[in-house]
Protein backbone atom coordinates (compact mmCIF):
# COMPACT_ATOMS: atom_id res chain seq x y z
CA UNK A 1 0.00 0.00 0.00
CA UNK A 2 1.32 3.30 -1.36
CA UNK A 3 1.00 6.00 1.61
CA UNK A 4 0.56 9.36 0.16
CA UNK A 5 0.36 12.82 1.90
CA UNK A 6 -1.86 15.41 0.17
CA UNK A 7 -0.75 18.88 -0.75
CA UNK A 8 -3.18 20.91 -0.67
CA UNK A 9 -5.89 18.97 0.71
CA UNK A 10 -8.82 21.02 1.04
CA UNK A 11 -8.71 22.07 -2.54
CA UNK A 12 -10.60 21.42 -5.30
CA UNK A 13 -7.93 18.70 -6.56
CA UNK A 14 -7.50 17.95 -2.83
CA UNK A 15 -10.94 17.07 -2.40
CA UNK A 16 -10.91 15.12 -5.69
CA UNK A 17 -8.45 13.18 -4.93
CA UNK A 18 -9.08 12.49 -1.29
CA UNK A 19 -12.47 11.21 -2.50
CA UNK A 20 -10.91 8.67 -5.50
CA UNK A 21 -8.50 7.24 -3.22
CA UNK A 22 -11.05 6.18 -0.76
CA UNK A 23 -11.95 3.58 -3.05
CA UNK A 24 -8.07 2.29 -3.97
CA UNK A 25 -6.78 -0.66 -2.13
CA UNK A 26 -3.18 0.41 -3.81
CA UNK A 27 -3.02 3.70 -2.04
CA UNK A 28 -3.96 5.70 1.51
CA UNK A 29 -3.41 9.37 2.10
CA UNK A 30 -2.01 9.14 5.77
CA UNK A 31 -1.61 13.43 5.61
CA UNK A 32 -3.35 16.12 4.10
CA UNK A 33 -1.21 19.73 4.37
CA UNK A 34 -3.55 22.93 3.99
CA UNK A 35 -3.74 26.24 5.78
CA UNK A 36 -7.11 25.60 7.37
CA UNK A 37 -8.44 22.47 8.46
CA UNK A 38 -11.87 22.84 7.29
CA UNK A 39 -13.14 19.41 6.47
CA UNK A 40 -13.31 15.81 7.78
CA UNK A 41 -11.32 14.15 5.61
CA UNK A 42 -10.73 10.62 7.20
CA UNK A 43 -6.70 11.49 8.02
CA UNK A 44 -5.15 13.90 9.85
CA UNK A 45 -4.35 17.19 8.13
CA UNK A 46 -1.63 19.28 9.30
CA UNK A 47 -1.11 23.06 8.11
CA UNK A 48 1.99 22.80 6.82
CA UNK A 49 4.66 20.45 5.87
CA UNK A 50 7.11 20.63 8.88
CA UNK A 51 4.09 20.28 10.88
CA UNK A 52 3.43 16.94 9.46
CA UNK A 53 4.61 13.96 12.38
CA UNK A 54 3.32 11.18 9.45
CA UNK A 55 5.51 9.23 7.55
CA UNK A 56 4.78 8.46 4.00
CA UNK A 57 6.21 7.69 0.47
CA UNK A 58 5.16 10.28 -1.92
CA UNK A 59 3.83 13.97 -1.84
CA UNK A 60 0.80 14.96 -4.47
CA UNK A 61 0.84 18.39 -4.93
CA UNK A 62 -1.90 20.73 -5.74
CA UNK A 63 -1.24 24.04 -4.15
CA UNK A 64 0.23 26.87 -6.18
CA UNK A 65 3.24 28.00 -6.98
CA UNK A 66 3.60 30.19 -3.67
CA UNK A 67 3.53 27.13 -1.90
CA UNK A 68 6.31 25.50 -4.66
CA UNK A 69 9.78 26.46 -2.78
CA UNK A 70 8.75 25.36 0.38
CA UNK A 71 7.40 21.96 -0.83
CA UNK A 72 10.67 21.58 -2.75
CA UNK A 73 12.92 22.38 0.14
CA UNK A 74 10.95 19.19 2.56
CA UNK A 75 10.76 16.84 -0.65
CA UNK A 76 14.85 17.31 -0.70
CA UNK A 77 15.45 17.33 2.79
CA UNK A 78 13.28 14.20 3.89
CA UNK A 79 14.25 12.19 0.37
CA UNK A 80 10.42 11.87 -0.26
CA UNK A 81 9.45 11.66 -3.70
CA UNK A 82 7.10 14.66 -5.03
CA UNK A 83 3.91 14.63 -7.68
CA UNK A 84 4.27 18.13 -8.37
CA UNK A 85 0.72 19.33 -10.27
CA UNK A 86 0.77 22.91 -9.16
CA UNK A 87 1.30 25.56 -11.94
CA UNK A 88 2.26 28.98 -12.25
CA UNK A 89 5.87 28.45 -10.92
CA UNK A 90 8.32 31.03 -12.21
CA UNK A 91 12.19 30.17 -14.38
CA UNK A 92 13.41 30.04 -10.93
CA UNK A 93 11.23 27.90 -9.22
CA UNK A 94 11.52 24.86 -12.10
CA UNK A 95 15.08 25.33 -12.51
CA UNK A 96 15.25 24.16 -8.38
CA UNK A 97 12.68 21.92 -9.09
CA UNK A 98 15.08 20.58 -12.13
CA UNK A 99 18.21 20.67 -9.60
CA UNK A 100 16.12 18.83 -6.51
CA UNK A 101 15.47 15.85 -9.31
CA UNK A 102 18.99 15.01 -8.92
CA UNK A 103 18.16 14.15 -5.16
CA UNK A 104 15.05 12.52 -5.00
CA UNK A 105 11.95 11.59 -7.31
CA UNK A 106 10.52 14.56 -8.93
CA UNK A 107 7.26 13.99 -11.63
CA UNK A 108 6.06 17.62 -12.66
CA UNK A 109 3.29 17.97 -15.27
CA UNK A 110 1.11 20.60 -15.63
CA UNK A 111 -1.58 18.66 -16.99
CA UNK A 112 -1.94 14.76 -15.08
CA UNK A 113 -5.25 13.69 -18.26
CA UNK A 114 -4.41 10.97 -20.37
CA UNK A 115 -6.32 13.18 -23.01
CA UNK A 116 -3.91 15.80 -23.09
CA UNK A 117 -0.46 13.93 -22.66
CA UNK A 118 -1.97 12.06 -25.90
CA UNK A 119 -2.26 15.68 -27.68
CA UNK A 120 1.02 16.58 -26.90
CA UNK A 121 2.13 13.55 -29.17
CA UNK A 122 -0.65 14.00 -31.94
CA UNK A 123 0.51 18.05 -32.04
CA UNK A 124 4.25 17.04 -32.50
CA UNK A 125 3.16 14.57 -35.86
CA UNK A 126 0.74 17.50 -36.71
CA UNK A 127 3.40 20.70 -36.46
CA UNK A 128 6.03 18.84 -38.45
CA UNK A 129 4.27 18.86 -41.71
CA UNK A 130 1.45 21.94 -41.09
CA UNK A 131 4.61 24.35 -40.39
CA UNK A 132 6.65 23.76 -43.00
CA UNK A 133 3.91 24.45 -45.06
CA UNK A 134 2.84 27.60 -43.55
CA UNK A 135 0.55 27.15 -41.04
CA UNK A 136 0.27 30.14 -38.39
CA UNK A 137 0.13 27.99 -34.42
CA UNK A 138 -2.06 29.66 -31.64
CA UNK A 139 -3.65 28.52 -28.75
CA UNK A 140 -6.74 29.16 -27.05
CA UNK A 141 -7.31 28.16 -23.41
CA UNK A 142 -10.18 28.94 -20.84
CA UNK A 143 -10.84 28.23 -17.06
CA UNK A 144 -12.66 28.90 -13.91
CA UNK A 145 -12.36 32.37 -12.56
CA UNK A 146 -10.58 31.31 -9.37
CA UNK A 147 -7.88 30.23 -11.62
CA UNK A 148 -4.15 32.49 -10.37
CA UNK A 149 -1.94 31.68 -13.50
CA UNK A 150 -2.07 32.69 -16.51
CA UNK A 151 -1.46 31.17 -19.22
CA UNK A 152 -2.10 28.19 -17.85
CA UNK A 153 0.61 25.53 -17.49
CA UNK A 154 -1.13 22.95 -19.88
CA UNK A 155 -1.31 25.58 -22.60
CA UNK A 156 2.63 26.46 -22.36
CA UNK A 157 3.29 22.97 -22.12
CA UNK A 158 1.21 22.15 -25.45
CA UNK A 159 3.53 25.11 -26.82
CA UNK A 160 6.76 23.57 -25.49
CA UNK A 161 5.86 20.09 -26.65
CA UNK A 162 5.58 21.46 -30.62
CA UNK A 163 8.59 24.48 -29.52
CA UNK A 164 10.96 22.36 -27.85
CA UNK A 165 10.21 19.09 -29.86
CA UNK A 166 9.80 19.88 -33.42
CA UNK A 167 10.88 23.54 -33.84
CA UNK A 168 14.06 23.97 -32.31
CA UNK A 169 12.86 26.28 -29.54
CA UNK A 170 12.70 28.94 -32.33
CA UNK A 171 9.19 29.97 -31.70
CA UNK A 172 8.69 32.77 -29.34
CA UNK A 173 5.93 33.02 -27.27
CA UNK A 174 3.10 35.79 -27.77
CA UNK A 175 0.85 36.41 -25.03
CA UNK A 176 -1.03 40.07 -26.00
CA UNK A 177 -1.52 42.18 -28.66
CA UNK A 178 -2.72 44.50 -27.75
CA UNK A 179 -0.52 46.73 -28.08
CA UNK A 180 1.35 46.14 -31.59
CA UNK A 181 1.51 47.98 -34.69
CA UNK A 182 2.66 45.45 -36.67
CA UNK A 183 1.38 42.46 -38.15
CA UNK A 184 2.09 38.79 -36.68
CA UNK A 185 5.56 37.64 -36.77
CA UNK A 186 6.37 34.08 -38.72
CA UNK A 187 7.96 32.27 -35.70
CA UNK A 188 5.60 32.89 -32.86
CA UNK A 189 2.96 30.91 -31.10
CA UNK A 190 0.03 32.96 -29.79
CA UNK A 191 -1.22 31.94 -26.53
CA UNK A 192 -4.52 33.40 -25.17
CA UNK A 193 -6.44 33.26 -22.17
CA UNK A 194 -9.95 33.27 -21.16
CA UNK A 195 -11.61 33.31 -17.14
CA UNK A 196 -14.60 32.80 -16.61
CA UNK A 197 -17.99 30.51 -14.19
CA UNK A 198 -16.62 27.17 -13.59
CA UNK A 199 -15.16 26.05 -16.79
CA UNK A 200 -12.39 23.15 -15.66
CA UNK A 201 -9.93 23.31 -18.40
CA UNK A 202 -10.39 24.07 -22.20
CA UNK A 203 -7.59 23.52 -24.69
CA UNK A 204 -7.75 24.44 -28.62
CA UNK A 205 -5.06 24.52 -30.45
CA UNK A 206 -5.21 25.96 -33.56
CA UNK A 207 -3.38 25.43 -37.05
CA UNK A 208 -4.13 28.30 -39.41
CA UNK A 209 -3.30 28.27 -42.87
CA UNK A 210 -4.39 29.75 -46.58
CA UNK A 211 -7.95 28.74 -46.48
CA UNK A 212 -8.33 25.88 -43.83
CA UNK A 213 -7.75 25.81 -40.30
CA UNK A 214 -7.01 22.42 -38.25
CA UNK A 215 -7.96 23.13 -34.55
CA UNK A 216 -7.09 20.36 -31.76
CA UNK A 217 -9.71 20.86 -28.55
CA UNK A 218 -9.56 19.22 -25.30
CA UNK A 219 -12.38 19.63 -22.35
CA UNK A 220 -12.15 18.64 -19.32
CA UNK A 221 -15.87 17.69 -18.24
CA UNK A 222 -14.52 17.06 -14.98
CA UNK A 223 -11.05 17.26 -12.22
CA UNK A 224 -11.41 13.25 -12.11
CA UNK A 225 -9.18 13.30 -15.63
CA UNK A 226 -6.54 15.02 -13.04
CA UNK A 227 -7.07 13.33 -9.60
CA UNK A 228 -6.68 9.91 -11.66
CA UNK A 229 -3.66 10.48 -13.42
CA UNK A 230 -2.43 12.11 -10.41
CA UNK A 231 -2.91 8.85 -7.97
CA UNK A 232 -1.42 6.86 -11.21
CA UNK A 233 1.82 8.79 -10.92
CA UNK A 234 2.13 8.62 -7.57
CA UNK A 235 2.01 4.96 -7.38
CA UNK A 236 4.57 5.27 -9.85
CA UNK A 237 6.81 7.56 -8.44
CA UNK A 238 6.98 5.63 -5.15
CA UNK A 239 10.05 3.77 -4.10
CA UNK A 240 11.93 5.75 -7.38
CA UNK A 241 15.54 6.47 -7.61
CA UNK A 242 15.78 10.34 -7.63
CA UNK A 243 15.48 12.04 -11.82
CA UNK A 244 12.78 14.02 -13.61
CA UNK A 245 10.18 11.86 -14.33
CA UNK A 246 7.64 12.61 -16.94
CA UNK A 247 3.33 11.88 -17.15
CA UNK A 248 4.57 10.34 -20.66
CA UNK A 249 6.82 7.45 -18.11
CA UNK A 250 3.48 6.69 -16.38
CA UNK A 251 1.35 5.74 -19.52
CA UNK A 252 4.04 4.34 -21.05
CA UNK A 253 4.60 1.79 -17.85
CA UNK A 254 0.98 1.32 -18.04
CA UNK A 255 1.08 0.38 -21.88
N1 LIG B 1 -1.42 19.33 -13.20
C1 LIG B 1 -2.75 19.23 -13.31
O1 LIG B 1 -3.28 18.31 -13.96
C2 LIG B 1 -3.62 20.24 -12.64
C3 LIG B 1 -3.05 21.27 -11.97
N2 LIG B 1 -3.83 22.14 -11.27
C4 LIG B 1 -3.12 23.16 -10.50
O2 LIG B 1 -3.17 22.76 -9.14
C5 LIG B 1 -3.20 23.90 -8.30
C6 LIG B 1 -4.39 23.79 -7.34
O3 LIG B 1 -5.61 23.83 -8.07
P1 LIG B 1 -7.02 23.81 -7.28
O4 LIG B 1 -7.15 22.57 -6.48
O5 LIG B 1 -8.07 24.15 -8.29
O6 LIG B 1 -6.82 25.08 -6.32
P2 LIG B 1 -7.53 25.39 -4.93
O7 LIG B 1 -7.27 26.83 -4.66
O8 LIG B 1 -8.93 24.90 -4.94
O9 LIG B 1 -6.71 24.47 -3.88
C7 LIG B 1 -5.43 24.76 -3.42
C8 LIG B 1 -5.38 24.38 -1.95
O10 LIG B 1 -4.01 24.46 -1.51
C9 LIG B 1 -4.02 25.16 -0.27
N3 LIG B 1 -2.71 25.76 -0.04
C10 LIG B 1 -2.25 26.97 -0.43
N4 LIG B 1 -0.98 27.13 0.00
C11 LIG B 1 -0.64 26.01 0.67
C12 LIG B 1 0.54 25.57 1.33
N5 LIG B 1 1.62 26.34 1.41
N6 LIG B 1 0.52 24.34 1.90
C13 LIG B 1 -0.57 23.56 1.84
N7 LIG B 1 -1.72 23.93 1.23
C14 LIG B 1 -1.75 25.13 0.64
C15 LIG B 1 -5.13 26.19 -0.44
O11 LIG B 1 -5.51 26.72 0.81
P3 LIG B 1 -6.13 28.23 0.87
O12 LIG B 1 -7.32 28.23 -0.02
O13 LIG B 1 -6.46 28.41 2.32
O14 LIG B 1 -5.04 29.14 0.38
C16 LIG B 1 -6.21 25.33 -1.07
O15 LIG B 1 -6.94 24.59 -0.10
C17 LIG B 1 -3.21 25.11 -9.23
O16 LIG B 1 -1.89 25.57 -9.42
C18 LIG B 1 -3.74 24.53 -10.54
O17 LIG B 1 -3.33 25.26 -11.67
C19 LIG B 1 -5.17 22.01 -11.20
C20 LIG B 1 -5.80 21.00 -11.87
C21 LIG B 1 -5.07 20.05 -12.67
O1 LIG C 1 -6.18 25.61 -12.46
C1 LIG C 1 -6.77 24.64 -13.00
O2 LIG C 1 -7.94 24.35 -12.73
C2 LIG C 1 -6.04 23.84 -13.98
N1 LIG C 1 -4.77 24.06 -14.12
C3 LIG C 1 -3.87 23.35 -14.94
C4 LIG C 1 -3.17 24.29 -15.90
O3 LIG C 1 -2.83 25.42 -15.51
O4 LIG C 1 -2.92 23.90 -17.04
C5 LIG C 1 -4.46 22.12 -15.57
C6 LIG C 1 -5.93 22.16 -15.83
O5 LIG C 1 -6.16 22.75 -17.06
C7 LIG C 1 -6.74 22.77 -14.72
Amino acid sequence: MVKAIMHGCNGHMGQVITGLIKDDPEIEIVAGIDPVDCRDNGYPVFPNLHACTVDADVIIDFTSAKAADGLINYCVEKKLPVVLCSTGLSEEQLASVEAASKQVAVLKSANMSLGINMLMKLLQDAAKILVPAGFDIEIVEKHHNRKLDAPSGTALALADAINDGVLNSEYAYKYDRSQDHHKREKKEIGISAVRGGTIVGDHDVIFAGTDEVITFSHTAYSRAIFGKGAIQAAKFLAGKPAGYYHMSDVIDAQA
